[in-house]
């Protein structure tokens, strides 16, 4: 395969972000578009449910932007119109000189690599998957008691759900630890991401183990992501040019059939709740959600507004295996404030989810009692800001 397209000019490379829930796709996408050193990049974000939070929390500069909702890319969203997504951002008269697509964080990479690769677009070529692991989660072996299999918080069975098929006999755990092995086997690079979180006999023992998987592939830890956007970048338009290197192209077409015998996506089993309020939100309220979820979940993330004095700002909230982080966020001009949050788990109770975040409307203004004028509500309005300070980044 060549890079170049028709006409002479480079193809423009597509470059793969995945890695399971939480792990810091979007936290690189973002890394990378504000690092992007003059190049134009075209994003694609594909979220779980149908509210897009990916997308509001993209951050950066964008050369454009679209967006795949309403259930996983590698399945929901089908080869077609990834192609025509791809075919359309990467047309010469758009400019861009790569595009990055975050998958959802239950996505099949191997069914997205090879929904790329059969592009027929000349102007699109697979750039390379880069792999996000979370260092604190990641379970490479079905025995590891720290793997996000067990630690998927207040999961009410705590193992990922039991999909039924040859490897039914196996536990779950086993389970997740070989679909990580699979993942990290197709990486080009991969990150030992939130590597802040674990000690240094942690990083050694990932990195050995993905090493293990995959011979080729760049390692590296990191924080936050930061990660030298030419190692992504450049790497990508030299791949495009080569082609896929590391990829069987066969075992990559076989992937795409998502209903073939025996195969199960990573995303069987997961529930995602959404909720979305043009109303504000009480923040003592929020925190005691997040600190503890409904049973099931995993994985909390949106924007949340409270529209307190001094706080009218949004937030960005996230929680990952029941460890949280918040930070304030202004609102675009084109933005309504507003909140949308999405929870993702295993058997949460849809009903519940919804009552749960249905009840983090606020109800009241700041209350301060005994006292009306002005500056007392402001300090009402820190009283009640209090509990989700200490997630403050
Ligand atoms: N401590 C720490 N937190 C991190 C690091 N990288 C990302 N995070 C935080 O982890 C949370 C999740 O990060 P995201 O980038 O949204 O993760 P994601 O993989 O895009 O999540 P999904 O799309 O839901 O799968 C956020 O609060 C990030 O700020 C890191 O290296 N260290």
């Amino acid at each position: 395969m060549s890079g170049r397209a028709a006409g002479g000019r480079h193809a423009v490379p597509v470059v793969v972000i995945a890695g399971f829930l939480g792990a810091g796709k979007t936290t690189l996408l973002n890394h990378l578009l504000r690092h992007a050193n003059g190049r134009r990049i075209g994003v694609v974000v594909n979220d779980f449910g149908s509210i897009n939070v990916d997308a509001l929390l993209v951050s950066g500069q964008v050369g454009a932007q679209m967006t795949l909702s309403n259930g996983c890319i590698c399945c929901s969203v089908g080869p077609d119109e990834l192609h025509d997504t791809l075919a359309r951002l990467a047309r010469p008269s758009a400019g861009l000189d790569a595009v990055i697509i975050e998958a959802s964080g239950l996505a099949e990479p191997g069914t997205l690599i090879s929904m790329v690769v059969t592009a027929a677009d000349p102007h699109v070529a697979y750039g390379g998957l880069v792999y996000v692991v979370d260092a604190r989660h990641a379970a490479f072996d079905g025995d590891n008691r720290g793997g996000w299999a067990e630690s998927a918080g207040r999961v009410a069975d705590p193992q990922v759900p039991q999909v039924p098929g040859p490897d039914g006999a196996i536990t779950s755990v086993v389970r997740a630890a070989r679909v990580l092995r699979t993942h990290v086997a197709l990486g080009d690079l991969v990150l030992v991401n939130k590597s802040d979180l674990v000690d240094e006999s942690r990083r050694t023992q990932l990195t050995a183990a993905i090493r293990e998987v995959n011979r080729q592939a760049t390692i590296l830890c990191t924080r936050d992501a930061v990660v030298d956007p030419d190692l992504i970048l450049d790497a990508a338009t030299a791949r495009a040019d080569d082609g896929p290197r590391q990829l069987g192209f066969d075992e990559l077409l076989a992937d795409l059939d998502c209903d073939h015998a025996g195969h199960h996506h990573l995303h069987e089993g997961f529930t995602s709740v959404e909720f979305s309020s043009t109303d504000p939100l009480d923040p003592r309220a929020l925190a005691d959600f997040l600190r503890e979820p409904p049973v099931g979940v995993f994985r909390v993330k949106g924007v949340v507004w409270f529209d307190l004095p001094a706080h009218r700002g949004g937030y960005e909230v996230h929680s990952v295996g029941g460890h949280v982080r918040m930070r304030e966020r202004r609102w675009r001009h084109d933005e309504q404030p507003s909140s949308a949050l999405v929870v993702i788990g295993v058997d949460v109770d849809s009903d519940q989810a919804q009552a749960a975040m249905a009840a983090l409307r606020r109800t009241a203004t700041p209350d301060a009692p005994g006292v009306s004028d002005g500056s007392d509500l402001s300090d009402a309005a820190e009283r009640i800001m209090l509990p989700i300070t200490r997630y403050l980044i």
